[in-house]
């Protein structure tokens, strides 16, 4: 019997005819979040009055005819949709309480709010994909050493699902079958859960679901009763440890499933079904031990561990200076103390042979590797394997910062000044280094951030703390400073030759490699020594054009031109759009006026490996880019080739500058600086003063000294300069002056609103309106609206409006649900604070 209007009432009588006193009847709602395909959301429900449930808490809900699992996100005290109250059905119940720790579920809550992303949003870019959707509630029986007690005290219900689950071998059903059978369910499993004899969960949807195979386990070998076949086979299992794969056992002894059953009835081995754990595995390592610390590395890791809880340490340590070794020591006591230790890394292309490090550190299963190029099992897997809390190391990108681990000790950003911490899109729009701040203070434990060219921002938090607010304004807490200023063995610096191309021109040479570049490129060949070379883009070239008219092939779905592409000489010949990935086949004449002179501009790495195969054909060369290293695996087999000898040359983009450690390669080449120079964006700058620090970092990291050659058409361009010369320093004094004049970060702060719609009017009219509405209020600086530069994307028309304020300001900001509310249906708009890319 329940009383329904507990409003009116305090105490409300219970089945059991026991008075006990409803503490919280404010909240009788709750909003929880069900992740089902193609009707996920947020969805109110009624708390039962016997059900107490916190935000966070895993629940089961009746949604349709089925029964989901869901997230309680927001106690409500009012329904907040228009439904008569008794139309709202009911929580199930809670399956998993507790299930986000308070540290976890307020780092989502920040993220949602720093970002002005909806929650779950926020929840769906932290866990793995459809955690959640077609979840199944289930009831197990909890194994008991004296299973002979008497259950006679129990109530009917209790006593019916106690046999239904008894009668079945693995003792297990689903909450739904129960209900089907059982009247009073609900009533019994109560009683049940309390007395401690079952226990529920919640079953991952299918596609998800732990992957089970058979697996043959030894358990006795005192010959009784053996056949010769089954002694053999009982001797390999026990040589090969007493447990292998069911298959593999069967094909190793090339025997079959029936007589592996009989060995199974006589009671000498056991076949179970046994978890494939889908995570991504290394390969085995002879372990390593930790090295001898020079100076500045004891220095490093002093600072590190005399920490006590939260504080932020900026490593800064010239290419090759040995951070990651500082990584690894610093680890080793926190795995020692039972915690585990998160570090994140800008791109899945230098995992591998970071991973390996750590792997052959402490070994494989102490390792995970999260990503978002894990398949969905690996990723569930991986993601299961970190919440059950044994002391273990994360490696991952960006949404690692997400990863669920219980006791967090330390956290790493190594590279902490690549932009692909940064999302772009969709929302959440976090930088995972903002939310490591965050994570760090809350998990209280201290966040290393290492770089050689530390971003802007982190070097004014250590530089300037008492002046500038930072942009990361809400967390206050010093950050260190330790420096790396030597390579290791107090190997030096590689020298930077600078190349001016126009004067290669002037004295007639037309090909895309310096003399210079050539001779070193002969040598390369004749030693048999390794380089490098540095192509600021992949593709072909940048574009195709006739030479008759200037006709100049674009994307029809994007305002941009088509780059060609061909992977391998003879393979067919693309024109691929990058913003889209529209492909169509290279026209043999120009569409405009039919002339056959189609030509290629700008030096992509295949246009720039066609030209090695050409001038050196005695020349072996890996490209090393997106398109080849697009199958799983390829940037490690890439890699690993390369290490090998196999080739005397990595020809590569971005990918190449992040982190590769290859003490033979002695050549750095760059083939044309003035791609990252010219960039219309506030950071160009900054980033190409990164990228090729990071490039020529990669020379002469062994015994033979390095050599970097940089090609320029604007060798007096400062950037140039502060990277010919080592000169961190002198290139963010000047750098830090221009963004503090123009107030751009980290002194000022970016908000940066992208709006986009099929419709070209709509679109700039909704830029227009949403302008006039924010120009009236005086907290911040306008800029724009204006149509992005690449104004159509797939069909999509795209403007902008920049947001720019002192970090003080920020109480002014606007309401930006009134905001969204200026956008009509077609229009999408989207927030992007403190935004990397603004083009
Ligand atoms: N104390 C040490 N003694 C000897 N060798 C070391 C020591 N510390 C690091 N090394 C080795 O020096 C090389 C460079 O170190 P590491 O790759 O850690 O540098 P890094 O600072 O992370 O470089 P980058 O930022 O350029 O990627 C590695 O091969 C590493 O094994
Ligand atoms: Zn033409
Ligand atoms: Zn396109």
């Amino acid at each position: 019997m329940y009383i329904n209007d507990i409003n009116s009432l305090d105490l409300v009588v219970n089945e059991n005819q026991e008075f006990y006193r409803v503490t919280t009847n404010k909240n009788q709602y709750v909003e929880v979040l069900v992740d089902f395909p193609g009707n996920s959301g947020l969805f109110t429900y009624r708390i039962p009055i016997q059900l107490e449930i916190r935000p966070g808490d895993i629940l089961s809900v009746p949604f349709g005819s089925q029964q989901l699992g869901a997230i309680a996100i927001r106690l409500l005290a009012e329904p907040n949709i228009d439904l008569a109250p008794d139309k709202i059905r009911e929580v199930e119940d809670v399956v998993t309480s507790g299930f986000f720790a308070s540290a976890y579920w307020e780092l989502l809550n920040r993220v949602a709010s720093y970002y002005y992303t909806p929650l779950i949003q926020v929840i769906r870019a932290a866990l793995p994909p459809g955690l959640l959707g077609r979840s199944q509630r289930r009831v197990r029986l909890i194994k008991r050493q004296n299973e002979q007690l008497s259950f006679a005290f129990l109530s009917p219900p209790a006593q019916q699902i106690l046999q239904l689950l008894q009668s079945q071998p693995s003792g297990d059903y689903s909450f739904h079958y129960l209900q089907q059978k059982v009247k009073a369910t609900y009533r019994g499993m109560r009683e049940l859960l309390r007395i401690g004899l079952v226990e529920s969960y919640l079953e991952p949807p299918r596609t998800n679901r732990p992957k089970l195979q058979k697996a043959v386990i030894l358990i006795d070998t005192v010959d009784r009763d053996l056949t010769n076949r089954q002694r053999e086979i009982l001797e390999v299992l026990r040589r090969r440890g007493g447990e292998l794969w069911h298959s593999e056992l069967l094909q190793i002894c090339s025997t079959s499933s029936s007589t592996l059953k009989s060995m199974e009835q006589k009671g000498y081995i056991a076949i179970e079904e046994r978890e494939v754990l889908r995570t991504e595995q290394g390969q085995v390592l002879d372990l390593d031990t930790p090295k001898l610390l020079n100076i500045a590395q004891e220095n490093a890791l002093a600072t590190i561990q005399k920490l006590n809880g939260f504080a932020q340490v900026l490593l800064h340590g010239v290419t090759g200076s040995g951070k990651t070794e500082v990584y690894l020591q610093a680890i080793a006591p926190i795995l020692a103390q039972g915690k585990s230790a998160l570090v994140l890394v800008p791109e899945i292309g230098l995992t591998p042979q970071l991973t390996d490090r750590f792997r052959a550190r402490f070994g494989n299963n102490k390792i995970s590797v999260y990503h978002s190029a894990l398949s969905d099992g690996e990723r569930y897997d991986t993601w299961r394997q970190m919440l059950t809390g044994t002391p273990q190391i994360v490696i991952g990108t960006r949404s690692a910062i997400f990863a669920p681990l219980p006791n967090l000790g330390l956290i790493i950003l190594d590279e902490e000044h690549d932009s692909s911490f940064k999302q772009d899109s969709p929302i959440p729009t976090y930088h995972a280094r903002t939310v490591a701040q965050w994570r760090a203070e809350l998990e209280n434990c201290p966040l290393v951030l290492g770089s050689a060219t530390p971003s802007l921002e982190s070097w004014v938090s250590v530089s300037q703390q008492s002046t500038v607010n930072s942009q990361q304004s809400t967390v206050n807490s010093p950050t260190l400073y330790s420096p790396l200023p030597e390579r290791i063995n107090s190997r030096p610096l590689p020298p930077v030759e600078i190349i001016d191309m126009r004067q290669e021109l002037q004295d007639g040479n037309r090909s895309i490699f310096s003399r210079s570049l050539q001779e070193a490129l002969q040598h390369l060949e004749q030693t048999g020594r390794q380089g490098i070379l540095f192509i600021h883009r992949r593709g072909h070239s940048t574009f195709v054009s006739c030479r008759s008219c200037g006709y100049v092939v674009e994307c029809p779905h994007c305002d941009v031109s088509l780059a060609y592409h061909q992977t391998e000489a003879g393979a067919p010949q693309l024109l691929r759009c990058h913003y889209c990935n529209y492909v169509s086949v290279h026209p043999k004449h120009c569409p405009e006026c039919s002339s056959p002179y189609l030509k290629f501009f700008g030096s992509g790495t295949q246009r720039v490996a066609q030209e090695l195969s050409r001038q050196f054909p005695g020349l072996k060369y890996i490209r090393f880019d997106s398109d080849t290293t697009r199958n799983k695996g390829a940037h490690r087999t890439l890699l690993t080739q390369f290490a090998n000898g196999e080739a005397n040359l990595l020809v590569g983009t971005q990918m190449l500058t992040k982190g590769l450690d290859l003490p033979q390669v002695t050549l750095v080449g760059v083939v044309a600086a003035d791609g990252l120079l010219n960039l219309s964006d506030y950071r160009a700058s900054e980033r190409a003063f990164q990228t090729l620090t990071q490039v020529a970092g990669r020379a002469g990291r062994g015994d033979d000294p390095g050599r970097v050659i940089m090609q320029t058409y604007t060798p007096e361009h400062p950037v140039i300069e502060a990277v010919k010369y080592h000169n961190y320093q002198s290139f963010v004094k000047a750098e830090l002056e221009q963004r503090q004049a123009l107030n751009y970060p980290p002194y000022g702060r970016l908000i940066l609103l992208r709006l986009s719609s099929f419709d070209p009017i709509q679109v700039q009219n909704t830029a227009g309106a949403i302008a006039t509405v924010l120009s009236a209020n005086p907290g911040f600086e306008l800029l724009g609206p204006a149509p992005a530069s690449v104004m159509r994307v797939a069909n999509r028309y795209r403007w902008q409006i920049l947001l720019k304020f002192a970090p003080e300001a920020l109480p002014q900001l606007p309401d930006w649900d009134e905001v969204r509310l200026l956008c009509p249906d077609g229009v999408s708009l989207t927030i992007d604070v403190d935004p990397l890319n603004i083009m």
